[in-house]
């Protein structure tokens, strides 16, 4: 299924213009919206959901939705509870013993039928998608797979059926949506936090970019907007604890004997923050991606996106959207803390770390 998705996403355009073009567009929706709060306070989470989940939708459904739509915000506030709920202690305790706290109250309880709803949605939209289904015009993610499905027979042992399309699609409208949002919203409270950064990122983009659109190729000339979004990265990690893993057989890794079916729990963060590789490890540093000349420089402690064999599947097209919706943001706008508010840069608890709930000033720039 990893090999499908990989395929099918970079025929939809990852890692190509077609997409730069579609997260392109997305940037101006972002844009006005950001530009309608005068320079006011707001809260960002939803906003910022919304752009990056239309990337998603579009690769996956072939339209993105309005802002507003009723639908995109319905799903983005289950995605969200969930994402906050599976960090929560409850879930922790229902993780160590499922069969006796099943029974207690708590938010525990809401996760699954938060699940249903995002699958029912899913399942409307493929129900929908199957009978319109045109093999010469194959128009999104979805259609991808209910083409291979026609081509298996239609047993549901078998590999593309209804309930694995459900889930991968729930699985990379979530993924792909939480983690860049919230990455982007670890960016802009470390630029409020740090002034002189953001006008460094401004002067980069005022000397590469000017005032045309922000487009993959100005990356390699801006060496220090490159490192801050890696500095970013690695300062706000989200995924500290990745993903778990089991062993699927018996292997002895660094002299220890892991026997097949260990829990193995890859604690990026210890690697995100480790003193051997970075210099101010506890500190918001953009030269931890800086040589002394200023130009860019790899660190192979650098790894938010876990490594080996399953490492994320969409790193390629979170790295341009971050870049992409970065740069114009900041192109756009100086971000600026509403009078007397404290900047925390503390994370919050849950199955990501997003920072703390913060408003934000967008001031337009000329
Ligand atoms: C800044 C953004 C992102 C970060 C930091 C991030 C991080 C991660 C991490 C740490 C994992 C776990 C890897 C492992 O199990 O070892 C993962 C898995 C995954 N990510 Fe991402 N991700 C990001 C954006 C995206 C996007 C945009 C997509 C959409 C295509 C995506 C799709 C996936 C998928 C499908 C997996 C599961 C891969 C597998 O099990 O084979 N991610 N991601």
């Amino acid at each position: 299924m990893r090999r499908f998705t990989l395929s099918t996403l970079r025929d939809f355009g990852m890692g190509k213009r077609i997409i730069e073009d579609k997260v392109t567009e997305e940037c101006q929706h972002l844009i006005k919206v950001f530009k309608s709060y005068k320079g006011k306070p707001f809260e960002n989470t939803m906003i910022l959901n919304s752009a990056l989940a239309n990337i998603m939708a579009s690769i996956l459904f072939g339209h993105r939705f309005d802002y507003d739509d009723l639908k995109l915000r319905r799903l983005l506030t289950i995605m969200n509870d969930n994402i906050r709920i599976m960090g929560s202690p409850m879930v922790l305790l229902y993780n160590a013993f499922p069969s006796l706290v099943r029974w207690l109250p708590g938010s525990h309880r809401e996760v699954n039928p938060n699940i249903q709803e995002m699958h029912t949605f899913i399942r409307e939209t493929f129900t929908k998608q199957r009978k319109q289904l045109d093999v010469n015009d194959q128009r999104n993610f979805i259609d991808v797979f209910l083409v291979k499905q026609k081509e298996e027979k239609p047993n549901p042992e078998l590999y593309f059926n209804d309930t694995n399309l459900t889930v991968l699609v729930a699985d990379l409208y979530t993924a792909g949506m939480e983690s860049t949002s919230t990455t982007l919203r670890w960016g802009l409270l470390l630029m409020m936090k740090y002034p002189k950064i953001q006008k460094n990122v401004q002067k980069e983009i005022e000397k590469v970019i000017g005032s045309r659109k922000s487009h993959l190729i100005h990356r390699k000339e801006m060496p220090y907007t490159d490192a801050v979004i890696h500095e970013i990265q690695r300062f706000g990690n989200i995924a500290p604890t990745s993903v778990p893993h089991a062993t699927i057989r018996d292997v002895t890794f660094n002299g220890f004997f892991i026997p097949k079916g260990t829990q193995v729990i890859p604690l990026l963060y210890s690697v995100l923050r480790d003193k051997e590789h970075f210099e101010k490890p506890e500190e918001f540093y953009p030269q931890h991606f800086l040589d002394s000349e200023g130009n860019f420089v790899k660190n192979e402690a650098f790894i938010p996106f876990s490594a080996g064999k399953r490492s994320c599947a969409g790193e390629t097209l979170a790295k341009m959207e971050l870049f992409l919706f970065f740069t114009t943001l900041l192109q756009n706008f100086t971000f600026q803390a509403p009078p007397g508010a404290k900047l925390d840069l503390t994370g919050a608890a849950g199955l990501t770390t997003p920072p703390l709930k913060y408003e934000i000033c967008a001031i337009p720039r000329n």
